[in-house]
């Protein structure tokens, strides 16, 4: 169906208007989203649940018709697949048994066997490719390697990825194993997810920007770069997304060099600057700074302007530089979609 117009943008057309998404979407900003979570019972048992984790996806196209919805479920997922333990603190985030050596490494599962655990996500796609208007893309996604890495390293989020950046330092073999282990694991887990049903596919790598030099060649370009040929491969013409987020100056030839067909980018760089320097290459994604969500008013008019405006010339997909938070006002996701669609 290359009539939906984000396969058209991802194909590389220049439309009159973007088409939009939203990164978290589903999402605590949302009443429905915290009734149906409530409903869950948790975070994780959400995601698990085919018709709850559809029902949430849902409630985004319901309420504003955005042209993607993006699979309800976390980048996290897989670290348990491969037999971490996983749980959410309240408040707080993501908790996990951490990998910091070579018998650590040896007890995780072969990336095989994922699919047992991961198998109500398939099924949330599936339920979602049969339910979604016709016009609405649906996005698959996981996390790309180095970002599930350190996460299965430091056995929680950090500022710095201190922990990720010290094994690779001290024992660069095992380092180097896991992350050869999470990029052959994110190849079957998307395979299934596009023979759910999912169009699309996106690879989060939330902390490509603490890569620097070598280190971002070899482990935020390599492994993504990988996943993308062995995935259009197995299914011939599947449009993907990478998102290297605060990659600055590593966003330039980013798609040339993975084979992505569009660049997810943050908030960080300006929208004229990538209009200049990536947007030459293909589509790219983005990039509202996520506060206009919260503080609304003139602001978010004039920034979702100018973002339209940087990238009216080339193949864009509208979206935020980074995921809505929990703070932001549903009235002001409204505002910068009637702003994007009627200018
Ligand atoms: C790093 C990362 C994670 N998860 C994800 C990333 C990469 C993107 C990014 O940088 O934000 C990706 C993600 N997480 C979620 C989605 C679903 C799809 C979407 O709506 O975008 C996606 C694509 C749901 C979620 N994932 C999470 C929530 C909030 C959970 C809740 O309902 O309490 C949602 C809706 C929880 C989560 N999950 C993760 C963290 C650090 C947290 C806690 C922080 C927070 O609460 O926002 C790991």
């Amino acid at each position: 169906m290359t009539d939906k117009l984000i396969l058209r943008a991802l194909k590389g057309e220049t439309l009159p208007v973007p088409p939009i998404w939203m990164m978290r979407q589903a999402g605590r900003y949302l009443p429905e989203y915290r009734a149906t979570r409530a409903q869950a019972g948790d975070f994780l048992s959400l995601c698990y649940n085919p018709e709850l984790a559809a029902e949430v996806t849902l409630q985004p196209i319901r309420r504003y018709g955005f042209d993607a919805a993006i699979l309800f479920a976390d980048i996290l997922l897989i670290c348990q697949a491969l037999g971490a333990d996983l749980w959410f603190e309240t408040g707080e985030g993501p908790r996990l048994s951490t990998i910091t050596t070579p018998a650590e490494l040896a007890a995780l599962k072969p990336a095989h066997a994922i699919h047992d655990r991961l198998s109500p996500v398939y099924e949330t796609v599936r339920r979602l490719s049969r339910d979604l208007p016709a016009q609405t893309t649906l996005i698959g996604f996981a996390g790309a390697p180095w970002t599930v890495a350190t996460y299965m390293i430091a056995g929680r989020g950090t500022k710095d990825q201190g922990p990720a950046h010290a094994l690779k330092a001290a024992d660069r073999a095992t380092f180097a194993a896991l992350i050869d282990l999470i990029t052959e694991a994110t190849i079957d887990y998307l395979s299934e997810q596009v023979k759910a049903g999912a169009e699309v596919v996106k690879l989060f790598d939330s902390w490509a920007g603490s890569l620097k030099g070598q280190d971002f060649t070899d482990f935020a370009v390599k492994p993504v770069a990988h996943i993308i040929a062995e995935l259009k491969r197995r299914h011939p013409g599947l449009p993907i997304i990478a998102f290297p987020r605060e990659a600055g100056q590593g966003y330039i030839g980013f798609a040339k060099a993975t084979g992505a067909d569009c660049v997810a980018i943050d908030n960080s760089v300006s929208p004229d600057w990538a209009a200049a320097h990536v947007q030459r290459d293909g589509c790219v994604q983005g990039n509202l700074a996520p506060h206009h969500m919260v503080s609304g008013g003139p602001a978010l008019v004039e920034a979702t302007r100018a973002v339209v405006q940087a990238f009216r010339k080339g193949p864009h997909i509208f979206n935020l530089g980074h995921g809505i938070t929990p703070d932001a006002d549903p009235e002001n996701v409204a505002l910068m979609i009637e702003t994007v669609r009627k200018g």
